[in-house]
C-alpha cells in the first residue's frame, strides 16, 4: 500500500469543530492525507471568566512537534492561530529545523466571531520569520489588509494589486481571498510571475466559519500529494466550495462548513479561472 501523504496543522483548537485544528484534520481525513496537529492555544469562551484564548506553553508546542516528527515525519505543514510573537518564533524556528517540503501559512489574525487570534504586536514577526518560508500565504482582505500596514481592499483591481505587494513578503506565492468582496467569491493567486483568479458562484449562507481553515488546509494536502500550486489550489477552491454550499448549523449560531461535501456530492462544477496577462498583474 502506498503510505498517505504527511501532514501537520500547527494551529488553535475550536471546540465547536468548524475552525482550527478541527476543520483542518477534517480536511486531511477527507482528502486522505494523514493528518498530525500541534497545538497552539484553546479558543473557547469561559462561560464565567469570559476568557477566549487558553494558551498554550512553547514547552508543549515543542513538544508535539517533537513527537510527529520522531514518530511519523512530517512533509507538509500548514501554519494557522500563532497569537504571539513568542509562539511564532518558536515556531518559525522548529519549521526551519525540519526537512519539510511545503509550508502554507494562513495568517489567521480575527475569527468570523470577532475572537482576537494574533496579538497586534504580533504581525510584524509573522511577516518577518514566518512568512518568507511559506511555499503559499493565504489571507483574506482583513489579513491581507492589516499584513500590507492598513491598506484599504475593496475591489478586485485592489486584491491584485494586494497579491504583487504581498509576494513582496518573501514567500513564493500568495492566494489572497476575495470571499468578503462583494458579488463573486474571488480569490488571486500570484507566483511573482504568473496570476491567476479563481471564482466561485458567491453561496447565499452565513455558515462559513472555519472556510479559510479549510481551504489553507486542502491546498496543504493537496501539494503534499505532489500536485502543483496552481492545481492545489484549483482543486481546494473546488473542496472549499462544496463545503460552504452544504454548511450546516446546529442552532441559531453561525455554522461551520461540511467537509465531506464533495466526497458526497461530487466537485464543485461552477468555478472559473482565469489566466491574467502580464501587464495586468501590475
Ligand atoms: N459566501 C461564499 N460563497 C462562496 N465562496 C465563499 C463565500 N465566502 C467565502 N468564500 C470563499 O471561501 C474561501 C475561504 O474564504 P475565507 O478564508 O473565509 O475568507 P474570505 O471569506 O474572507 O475570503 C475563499 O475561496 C472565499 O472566496
Ligand atoms: C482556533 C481558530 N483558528 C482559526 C480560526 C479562523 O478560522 P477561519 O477559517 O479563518 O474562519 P472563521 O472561523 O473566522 O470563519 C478560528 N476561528 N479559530
Amino acid at each position: 500500500m502506498k503510505l498517505p501523504a504527511r501532514v501537520m496543522t500547527i494551529a488553535g483548537s475550536a471546540a465547536g469543530g468548524s475552525a482550527g485544528i478541527q476543520a483542518d484534520l477534517k480536511t486531511f481525513q477527507e482528502l486522505d492525507a494523514y493528518g498530525m496537529s500541534v497545538l497552539t492555544a484553546i479558543v473557547s469562551r469561559h462561560p464565567q471568566t469570559k476568557k477566549n484564548v487558553h494558551l498554550q506553553t512553547i514547552e508543549a508546542i515543542e513538544a508535539q512537534f517533537a513527537t510527529a516528527i520522531e514518530q511519523v515525519g512530517v512533509e507538509g505543514v500548514k501554519i494557522g492561530m500563532l497569537f504571539s510573537e513568542e509562539i511564532i518564533e518558536s515556531v518559525s524556528g522548529l519549521v526551519k529545523q525540519a526537512d519539510i517540503n511545503y509550508l502554507v501559512v494562513d495568517p489567521v489574525m480575527v475569527g468570523k466571531m470577532n475572537s482576537k487570534l494574533l496579538e497586534d504586536k504580533a504581525i510584524h514577526a509573522l511577516k518577518e520569520k514566518m512568512i518568507p518560508m511559506a511555499t503559499i500565504i493565504t489571507p483574506n482582505v482583513p489579513e491581507a489588509s492589516l499584513l500590507l500596514d492598513g491598506r484599504r481592499i475593496t475591489s478586485v483591481g485592489e486584491l491584485k494589486q494586494a497579491a504583487v505587494d504581498l509576494y513582496n513578503l518573501g514567500c513564493q506565492n500568495v492566494l489572497v481571498k476575495g470571499g468578503r468582496l462583494d458579488g463573486p467569491a474571488i480569490d488571486v493567486l500570484f507566483d511573482g510571475k504568473n496570476m491567476t483568479l479563481f471564482e466561485a458562484p458567491r453561496m447565499e449562507t452565513a455558515n462559513t466559519s472555519g472556510a479559510g481553515c479549510t481551504y489553507s488546509a486542502a491546498i496543504t494536502a493537496f501539494l503534499t500529494k505532489g500536485f502543483s500550486v496552481y492545481e492545489s489550489v484549483k482543486k481546494a477552491k473546488s473542496f472549499v466550495t462544496r463545503a460552504i454550499e452544504y454548511g450546516f448549523s446546529y442552532t441559531d449560531i453561525v455554522g461551520p462548513t461540511y467537509h465531506a461535501a464533495e466526497r458526497k456530492y461530487g466537485e464543485a462544477s461552477k468555478i472559473k479561472i482565469y489566466h491574467v496577462n502580464q501587464g495586468e498583474a501590475k
